[in-house]
């Protein structure tokens, strides 16, 4: 890996321009640094599993845009169907022939969905599946997990209530409590607390939505049971069971967590790589005798899948992924890259978890298991920022927050991956 100027002075008078003009200087909180310190890297190119910020340090990249580039940044076959369709326009306010390509690839590539809603973004997608359950089973409440992430909806921005409280509360200024309220909070990897809140609550449960694969607190699998459980419970009481596979979506397998475990959820939330890396989040609703919205429901128009040029680009990105042969050389790299970094943290003594569901990874500063919000916040947060920066020294690019995933894409080589090994060596020496 090239030499990291460490001082990134290009990045920092960057940064200090862009907290004259942006509310902290980044568009989205976690590409802040603030979880581990220093100055947020400006990215001025990224080519394969690489990136260059704006100092020319040229980095191994493991956050791929928090998921997106599985064929990595600006492949080829992607690029060339963005420009293929943006000399034809950007936008038209009318539907067009690519969106229904997609929705169809979506329908042929997830069993559970039947019909597709395209709409902008991830958290218009939960935001669009949460009304959708709510319009067609006549009920208000919303139950979630902590730790799992779903967008910025008001509804969604909650935490459980203090002791025995069974009403949330709002984790953002600017919800309000109302709105909380209508949020049950339960815990990943536990149905009982799930089946508590239905107790508690019956007949005013909509849907219960999760991350199928936890990502948003770091990467944590579902246990033996778990999914099957609140497919059981939700069926049973008549509530929608919805995936956000906007991370694990075409992620973790060609059909998300729902081929991998072989669940069947009522609705299913896409984002990410559907888009091909541009913005783009399409609700798939499946197995229900609906479609599109419930009746009276209302999704807007203008700013649903107003991108045609990524609708294609997005094509491109799930025709390439069902190549045979796909998701084995992923899981061979990401195999590796796991088992490479357990042994470095044994040789330094480090207590390391690493969670891992397919090119998705987390490690956690922790002697583990890691298995839900509360032995996630165990970890070990200051270890994890300096982790970070030597890493970053060596010339990787992880994701500067300890809760979030590692992804590799299909661009990661073996030497990048025997060069990232080599950087986690140095790094966990010295943590
Ligand atoms: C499971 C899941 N569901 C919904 C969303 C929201 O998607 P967007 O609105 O950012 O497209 C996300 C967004 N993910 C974050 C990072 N984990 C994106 C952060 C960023 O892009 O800065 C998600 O992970």
């Amino acid at each position: 890996i090239v030499s990291v100027s460490p001082e990134f002075e290009d990045c920092k008078e960057i940064a200090q321009r862009a907290q004259d003009h942006i509310p902290g200087g980044v568009n989205s909180p976690v590409r802040s640094f603030k979880s581990v310190g220093g100055t947020p890297l400006f990215i001025q190119r990224g080519k394969g599993s690489r990136i260059w910020d704006a100092d020319g340090n040229e980095l191994v990249d493991y956050v791929g845009s928090w998921g997106p580039l599985i064929l990595g940044h600006a492949h080829d076959s992607v690029v060339e169907a963005v420009e293929r369709a943006l000399g034809k326009g950007l936008t038209f306010g009318a539907p067009t022939e690519g969106e229904v390509e997609l929705a169809k690839m979506i329908v042929d590539a997830l069993p559970s969905v039947d019909m597709v809603r395209l709409v902008s973004s991830g958290t218009e997608a939960t935001m669009s599946a949460i009304r959708a359950a709510r319009a067609f089973t006549g009920r208000s409440k919303i139950v979630k997990f902590a730790g799992c992430y779903h967008g910025h909806n008001d509804g969604l921005l909650v935490e459980a209530g203090s002791g025995g409280a069974t009403y949330s509360i709002p984790n953002s200024a600017g919800v309000p409590e109302g709105y909380a309220r209508e949020t049950l909070v339960a815990d990943y990897n536990d149905v009982n607390s799930v089946q508590r809140l239905f107790d508690s609550h019956p007949a005013e449960i909509a849907a219960v939505i999760l991350e199928p694969v936890a990502a948003n607190m770091g990467v944590v699998p579902p246990a033996p049971g778990f999914l099957e459980g609140l497919r059981l419970l939700t069926a049973n009481n008549d509530a929608l069971l919805i995936f956000d596979e906007v991370i694990t979506g075409f992620r973790v397998a060609y059909g998300g967590a729902q081929t991998l475990y072989g669940i069947v959820p009522d609705l299913t939330c896409l984002g990410k790589i559907i888009g091909g890396g541009c913005r783009w989040g399409p609700t798939a609703e499946g197995g229900m005798s609906w479609s599109g919205s419930a009746p009276g429901q209302y999704v807007p128009g203008w700013h649903t899948v107003r991108k045609p040029a990524c609708g294609n680009g997005g094509d491109s990105n799930p025709q390439g992924l069902a190549a045979p042969g796909t998701y084995e050389g992923l899981e061979a790299a990401s195999a590796r890259l796991a088992d490479g970094l357990a042994a470095a943290a044994l040789k330094a003594e480090v207590p390391l978890t690493i969670n891992r569901v397919g090119s998705i990874m987390t490690a956690f500063f922790n002697g583990g298991p890691v298995e839900g919000w509360d032995s996630v916040a165990a970890s070990d947060r200051e270890r994890y920022s300096a982790y970070f920066h030597l890493m970053l020294e060596r010339g990787v690019y992880l994701a500067p927050s300890p809760f979030e995933a590692a992804f590799v894409s299909t661009a990661h080589t073996p030497e990048d991956i025997g060069a990232t090994l080599e950087a986690a060596e140095y790094a966990l020496a010295r943590v």
